[in-house]
């Protein structure tokens, strides 16, 4: 078998259950700064896995799982509190609408930053730029001038997406996202997506539509409250999460 082309040991990440409101000068000066001990909780822990490349992994789980929170430590935007997360290869990650993006500088900017940010060359850029463009759509392409930040919600995702899909990594993720775009753009992407895996792309996907991890991914890890509960075929990792559904669990 290959290498992993991710392999997560041990994991866990720790963090403030609610950050406090900073205290006035009067009250640090009359009650000190020690205060009421910090809350703290584990958004993930003890969580193993490894990922051979060409995989298609779902990531399961209800609201507050840590889905998000495991794809932004395979992305390397959050560092764990314990164990590790090793990546080979390149990660070009969709999993924030705003994608990493700069809210100041305009589309046109963004898509050359974040191309060169992930090692591609002027020249190459300037070569995908109409396609980039093209996939993004109309809307997009009448707002390649203005600033990202006035980009509605279904344009940053079309852009996001559009880039971030034209990345030569190896890896991709993509972050619930695809709910935002129309039907007709989601059909587009669901066909960039396909692509991309038969080009032999590790694919992860977090979704709560059914529909969509059965289609793109083979595996699921479910996640609930922190931990990885089943690393199973996708079919299987499906039924024991509706059953949890179903007895609220
Ligand atoms: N930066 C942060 N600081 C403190 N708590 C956080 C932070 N990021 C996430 N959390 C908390 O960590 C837990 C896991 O969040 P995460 O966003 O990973 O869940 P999720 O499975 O993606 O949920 P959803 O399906 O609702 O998107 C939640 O309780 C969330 O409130």
């Amino acid at each position: 078998m290959a290498d992993p082309v991710i392999s997560v040991q041990d994991l866990g990440i720790e963090f403030f259950r609610s950050r406090r409101r900073r205290m006035q000068l009067r009250e640090l000066l009359f009650h000190g700064s020690s205060g009421a001990p910090k809350q703290t909780f584990w958004a993930l822990r003890n969580i193993s896995f490894d990922i051979q490349p060409g995989e298609a992994v779902g990531l399961v789980g209800g609201n507050g799982g840590g889905k998000s929170t495991l794809l932004k430590m395979i992305a390397g935007v959050l560092l764990p509190d314990e164990g590790s997360v090793t990546v080979n290869g390149g990660v070009a990650p969709l999993i924030e609408l705003t994608g990493g993006f700069v809210g100041e500088l305009s589309a046109r900017d963004n898509i050359y930053l974040t191309a060169g940010l992930h090692g591609l060359p002027k020249a190459a850029i300037e070569e995908r730029f109409d396609d980039i463009v093209a996939f993004a759509g109309p809307e997009v392409r009448a707002g390649l001038d203005t600033p990202y930040r006035h980009f509605s919600s279904g344009m940053k995702v079309r852009l996001g997406f559009a880039v971030v899909t034209t990345l030569d990594e190896p890896i991709v993720l993509v972050d619930e996202v695809l709910a935002v775009g129309d039907r007709a753009f989601r059909e587009k992407c669901y066909q960039r997506m396909e692509s991309l895996l038969a080009d032999g792309r590790t694919l992860f996907l977090v979704s709560h539509s059914e529909k969509d991890l059965r289609r793109f991914s083979t595996r699921g890890l479910y996640l609930k409250r922190g931990e990885l509960v089943m690393d199973a075929p996708m079919d299987d990792v499906l039924e024991r999460y509706n059953h949890d559904l179903d007895a609220g669990a």
